[in-house]
Order: structure tokens, then sequence, then C-alpha cells
């Protein structure tokens, strides 16, 4: 099958540093694929030249057959590319719906503020934050927070979503939620590139991983092959942990 969303020998250069270095790897329709490595290691770094934040310093990115290396944030909401921030910053006078819905607005919705609020409103409900529309943003628990940055994202109906470390900081019950949320998601066709530092949560969504390390990547496998890859190992897990996550199957 074709990739919804493929980087062909993508890097970046920050002055001398290189944070990602010639990056390739497809996103196949629907997958739920995790992206690991320590800190550091590029994985925002890739989200952003993904979604337009930062240019590429070389490579492309091939969105539905399009080269959208160049394009600018709002253009990637606009075709159906969405991410969430790692560090949550809702607009904290707007209300919780007026933060979905300037979401909506920015993917485009069509129709304007009323069809982006009705849009908002859809994804709040789905996030369990129906109920708190109308509070404002920064009465928001984190958790909370969280739910409304992937309901923002969502209202932007995204064909493919790349969540930034959309656990940290949650316990391991609304973690629990979080990843239903996420599997329900994936219900709907989205593809979803998941950064996450838990192991045992990246293991227990994704069908497939792909390893960063200094910018390179290092890995592409199913969850099995991955922990038992000897530069993972080294690289990222340490060997106990990798023997305390080796995976069946
Ligand atoms: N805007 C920037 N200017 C200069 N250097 C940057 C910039 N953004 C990232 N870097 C550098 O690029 C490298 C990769 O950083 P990045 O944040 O992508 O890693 P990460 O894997 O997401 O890390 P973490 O897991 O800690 O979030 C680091 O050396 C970082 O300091």
């Amino acid at each position: 099958m074709t990739a919804i969303l493929e980087l062909k020998n993508v890097s970046k250069n920050f002055g001398g540093v290189s944070a990602v270095s010639n990056v390739s790897f497809g996103l196949k329709q629907g997958e739920i694929v995790g992206l690991i490595g320590p800190n550091g290691a590029g994985k925002t770094t890739l989200v952003n030249l993904v979604t337009g934040v930062h240019s590429l310093s070389d490579g492309q990115v091939i969105f539905k057959g399009e080269d959208v290396g160049s394009q600018k944030p709002f253009q990637a909401a606009r075709r159906g590319l969405a991410r969430t921030f790692q560090i949550v910053q809702p607009f904290p006078e707007m209300t919780v719906l007026e933060n979905v819905s300037a979401g909506a607005v920015f993917g485009g919705a069509a129709g304007g503020i009323a069809a982006g609020q009705e849009a908002a409103q859809a994804e709040l409900d789905f996030v369990g934050l129906g109920h708190v529309a109308n509070e404002p943003a920064s009465s928001l628990s984190l958790p909370n927070r969280k739910r409304l940055e992937l309901a923002k994202s969502l209202a932007m109906k995204p064909s493919v979503l790349l969540l930034d470390e959309v656990n940290a900081g949650l316990n391991a019950s609304e973690i629990d939620d979080a990843l239903k949320l996420i599997e329900q998601i994936s219900g709907r066709g989205v593809t979803i590139l998941i950064i996450e530092h838990l192991m045992k949560v990246v293991l227990s969504v994704s069908e497939r991983l792909l390893v960063l390390h200094h910018g390179e990547l290092i890995a592409d496998g199913t969850p099995k092959q991955v922990v038992e890859d000897q530069r993972v190992i080294e690289a990222y897990l340490g060997a106990k942990f990798a023997e305390r996550y080796k995976v069946a199957g």
C-alpha cells in the first residue's frame, strides 16, 4: 500500500546542530506508529518539519502524493495534517469551545465560525469535555488541557494526526483514558504517529515503531523487532528494559 505520508531523506540543521539527519519513512493509511528515542533525538523537530513549523534543510515531505515540504502550519492543518503540542498552551481567556473552534477554523472548516463551533462541540463531546465547553480554558486541569489539545486537532478533521507526548504528566488511569481515545480516533481511519516516552504505553498502541537517535532513524519495525534491536537497546532501552519489555509474537 502506498504511504499517505512519506519522508524522503529529511534533514534539519540549526546552525551547527544536526537535529534531524537524512530520515526516510512512510506512514500507511490507518496505521498507529510510535516514535521513540532519547531526549534531544529530534522527535519534536521531525513533527515540526512535517507540519510546516520549521523549514526543511534537505529532503522531501510527501502527503497524499503531493510535495508539501514548503507548506506553512495552517496549510498543513487544512490538508488534514494535524498535530498536538508537547507543551499545551490554550488561549486562557477564551472558553474551551472557543479554543477548539479556533482549531477548526485554522483547519479550514467550511462555513466559518458557525461550522467551526459545531465541529468543536462534537469533538469536545468525543473527548469528554462537552460539559465544560463554556468554561474558560484556564480553569482546566492538566488531563483536561490535554483533552482540549486533542479536540482542537481533531476539529481540523485530520487524516494524519501527530501526537507529541499527549500522556506526559498524566497518571495511570488518565493514560488509560487517553489511550482509549487514541484507539477510537484510529477507529475513524485516522493515521497516527505518537511520540511517547513511556514504553509500556507506546507498546500497547503501536503497530510499528520508529526510533530516532541523534537525529538519525536507527530502527523502523514491529515492536518486537525494535525491542530486540541491539542498536536500540544500546541507544535507548538498556538491556534490562529490553528484556522486561520483550514483546511476544
Ligand atoms: N529551534 C531550535 N533551535 C536550535 N536547536 C534546536 C531547535 N529545536 C530543536 N533544537 C535542537 O535539536 C535537537 C533535537 O531536539 P528535539 O526537541 O527535536 O528532540 P526530542 O527528541 O523531541 O526531545 P525530547 O524528547 O526531549 O522532547 C536538540 O539538540 C535540540 O536542542
